[in-house]
């Protein structure tokens, strides 16, 4: 059953230069209880994409089209205190790239999980919420006595364990884990994300997990949403999108990320870096980075294609699969683009503003 139903989205930062097209037409529907993965670059627009649906932009970002339906409700058209009560920590609940932002220095850790389960639950005394807090501590590895700490006395681990508890105190059924491990070390990254999908099974929470490394994805998500530029580039289950991706950009990332099953795989990166997202005007926002583009991409935005079992791909020469997955397992094909005179889409009022401070000097 669908639980989360994104249609057209677009939400925007308004900045000096104009507006950052930061989620530019996004749509995806989640099921109940699975796990969808956002991977992309960093600057690709995951995370305005996972903070619409909960609604915790910055004052300068704006959803200017587009709807977000959760279990039946219209997200967009709730009103700040409706979304709190209703929404916010009970239904969905976000796990943060660091936790130690998420808390309020100057209270407990335990004050705080109490506080958050007794605004959702008028009948919970402070005894029993600070009951499931220690619970959920010891079920996160966590000594329950450390509930009365600050946030200050956790170590970083210990603090992504604290916020997961946060954030899975009130069973919510949909989690948005934003780069949940990435400010922690390698070996307890592991440990980290397997107690999450742990405790999400246990919950049968959805969960969207946000991450640049591909590795996380493939292992943790039922589907994977490739995000580039603000749009959603492909989308398939994870096997199709590890296997047999048909985005130049997925194949690209694919190359870049280390292959468990593979100990020879030579790693290759691709050259150049996220499009500039203030006016990006009309075209594949890949394009100045796909060794694949061709005069079409230049010109047509590519619009989301069905390959079948919900496997959707933007790109002109998807049908092209056996070619573009043979070329791009090739260290040569992922050279620096030779743009000739085309300028990277995006950029060309950046590079009227460099010429202009030349000028100046
Ligand atoms: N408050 C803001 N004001 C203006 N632009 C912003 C703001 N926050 C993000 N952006 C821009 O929006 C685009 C998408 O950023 P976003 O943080 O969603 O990407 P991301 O893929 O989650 O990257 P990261 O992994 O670094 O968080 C980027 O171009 C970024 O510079």
């Amino acid at each position: 059953m669908t639980l989360l139903d994104i249609d057209g989205l677009k939400t925007y930062y308004g900045a000096d230069d104009g507006w950052v097209r930061a989620t530019d037409d996004a749509s995806l529907s989640i099921e109940r209880g699975e796990t969808v993965g956002l991977v992309g670059e960093s600057g690709s627009g995951k995370t305005t994409l996972a903070k619409s649906i909960i609604r915790l932009l910055p004052d300068n970002a704006e959803i200017v089209d587009g709807s977000i339906e959760f279990d039946g409700t219209e997200i967009t058209e709730l009103s700040d205190k409706e979304l709190r009560r209703q929404i916010r920590w009970s239904e969905i609940s976000m796990i943060p790239q660091n936790a130690m932002n998420g808390f309020d220095p100057v209270y407990t850790v335990g004050d705080q999980i109490v506080e958050v389960i007794r605004h959702h639950e008028d009948d919970t005394s402070k005894a029993e919420a600070r009951e499931r807090g220690r619970e959920l501590f010891d079920d996160l590895g966590i000594d329950p006595d450390r509930i009365d700490d600050y946030p200050h006395q956790f170590s970083g681990g210990m603090a992504q364990r604290a916020m997961i508890a946060l954030a899975l105190a009130l069973s919510p059924s949909l989690v948005l884990a934003d780069e949940p491990t990435t400010a922690l070390d390698v070996v307890i990254q592991d440990r980290i994300l397997e107690t999450i999908k742990e405790m999400q099974e246990e919950l049968n929470s959805a969960m969207i997990m946000i991450t640049h490394d591909m590795s996380v994805v493939s292992e943790t998500c039922d589907r994977i949403a490739v995000v580039y530029g603000g749009r959603i580039v492909e989308l398939a289950d994870a096997e199709t999108i590890i296997t047999n991706p048909r985005h130049p950009y997925t194949l690209g990332l694919r190359n870049a990320f280390p292959d468990i099953s593979d100990d020879d795989q030579e790693l290759i990166s691709i050259p150049g870096s996220p499009p500039e997202l203030v006016d990006p005007g009309e075209g594949c926002r890949f394009a100045p980075r796909c060794p694949f583009a061709e005069e079409e991409c230049w010109e047509v935005t590519p619009q989301p294609e069905s390959y079948g079992d919900g496997h959707q791909v933007e790109c002109h020469r998807a049908d092209e699969i056996e070619h573009l997955q043979a070329e791009a397992g090739k260290k040569e094909t992922w050279r620096e683009q030779d743009l000739g005179d085309r300028e990277p889409v995006g950029t060309a009022d950046e590079q009227a503003a460099e010429a202009e401070v030349r000028l100046d000097d």
